[in-house]
């Protein structure tokens, strides 16, 4: 079981150790630990955020531990060269199309959502966004108008194709859950939208057990704090499930909170391979204090033995030693605590 460890910019190094010692005190046999570079830290090094090496030791790998890129330093580079490029090269490269983003309030923490409390207890959703397309991925670039004017553009387009095969995940993730399932569009002003919800509508025919309802983008961003326990799996493209999930992660009370998985099609010897990240980014503001939250990233890796290995019990055991511990005050300053990353990564180590 190899395991490609980047830790990337600002945060990644910090929160990357503490989740590292949790996988290390697990003492699985087989596992071994690649370390890599990538972002401004590769860069810096080779002169771009996902040099050949970091991209054959990704290919080499059956799972991936992605910490976070992205500097201030590096704003003003062609985009291509920006650390950014890494994570989006990553999950294009690899076919990574289906990103899992859990959101569940943990036990304790209710009072330090953005919410209400009796609002935010109820939370327990999904959000399964597509990752490989959109107005991510499309023609992009900067013209002159015949008036002179500069003008930046982003095409956004799905294919079919595109939209059936995140379509499949969503089905059978809300088939794993509460069978309720809601896509998540723009569909009464773009075309994009209207064959994504198309395209839904002919791939539930599949999966009669699970109730698909559609919801407009900016209401569901307005449902997702009026009342989020109404939701269990959302299905959204590129561009609204960025927006959404960091949004639902304040729901639940912090964005250092937020873990996910981005799953393709290719299959190990072990499972299903994967890049296995916070939702968060590099938070420059916070870098290098020893203040970041590692718990996103803990969380990250218990996915990673979820998904890519069916170590279904040890990834519990880590779910529950993060919950108790935050649970018992293990708190940085993002949940009104005063403890740091390597305090709380301590305390997560001890209720293994
Ligand atoms: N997957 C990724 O690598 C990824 C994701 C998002 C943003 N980024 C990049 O990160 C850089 C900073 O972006 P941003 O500031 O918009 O978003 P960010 O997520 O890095 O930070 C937003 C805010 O949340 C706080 N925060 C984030 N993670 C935290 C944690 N674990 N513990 C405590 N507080 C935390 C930060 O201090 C900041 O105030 C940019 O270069 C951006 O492109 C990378
Ligand atoms: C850094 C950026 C390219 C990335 C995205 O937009 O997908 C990030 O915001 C995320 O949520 O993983
Ligand atoms: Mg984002």
């Amino acid at each position: 079981m190899k395991i490609a460890i980047l830790p990337g910019d600002g945060i990644g190094p910090e929160i990357m150790a503490e989740a590292v010692r949790v996988l290390r005190a697990l003492d699985l046999p087989g596992v071994e630990l690649h370390d890599g570079l990538v972002g401004a830290a590769a860069w810096r090094v080779h002169g771009h955020p996902l040099p050949p090496e970091t991209l054959a030791l990704m290919h080499a790998c059956d799972a991936i531990l992605f910490g976070a890129v992205g500097d201030p330093a590096c704003d003003g580079l062609e985009r291509h060269l920006r650390p950014e490029q890494a994570v989006l090269g990553m999950r294009k490269e690899l076919g990574l199309f289906a990103n899992l983003r859990p959101a569940k309030v943990f036990p304790g923490l209710e009072a330090h959502s953005s919410l209400r409390p009796e609002v935010a207890g109820a939370i327990d959703l999904m959000i399964v966004r597509e990752l490989n397309g959109d107005v991510y991925f499309g023609e992009k670039g900067m013209r002159t108008t015949s008036d002179g004017q500069r003008e930046g553009y982003d095409i956004m387009s799905y294919n079919e194709s595109e939209v059936r095969r995140i379509a499949h995940v969503a089905f059978r993730t809300a088939l794993g859950r509460s069978g309720r399932l809601c896509s998540v569009d723009k569909a009464n002003v773009l075309e994009t939208s209207q064959l994504w919800r198309d395209v839904m509508i002919e791939v539930a025919a599949d999966y009669p057990d699970v109730t698909l309802e559609h919801m407009y983008v900016d209401n569901a961003a307005m449902q997702l704090v009026r009342a989020p326990g109404k939701f269990d799996t959302i299905v959204t493209g590129n561009l609204f499930g960025d927006i959404l999930s960091d949004q639902a992660s304040m729901c639940v009370g912090s964005i250092g909170l937020l873990a996910s998985a981005s799953l393709g099609a290719e299959q190990t010897a072990f499972g299903t391979k994967g890049a296995y990240e916070p939702i968060h980014g590099s938070a420059p503001d916070i870098a290098g204090k020893g203040l970041a939250n590692p718990v996103a990233m803990i969380l990250s890796a218990a996915m990673m033995l979820r998904h890519s290995f069916g170590l279904e019990a040890e990834a519990a055991r880590i779910e529950a030693a993060v919950a108790s511990a935050l649970n018992a005050g293990a708190r940085g300053a993002d949940l009104g605590g005063n403890m740091g990353t390597v305090a709380i990564g301590n305390a997560v180590l001890a209720a293994l």
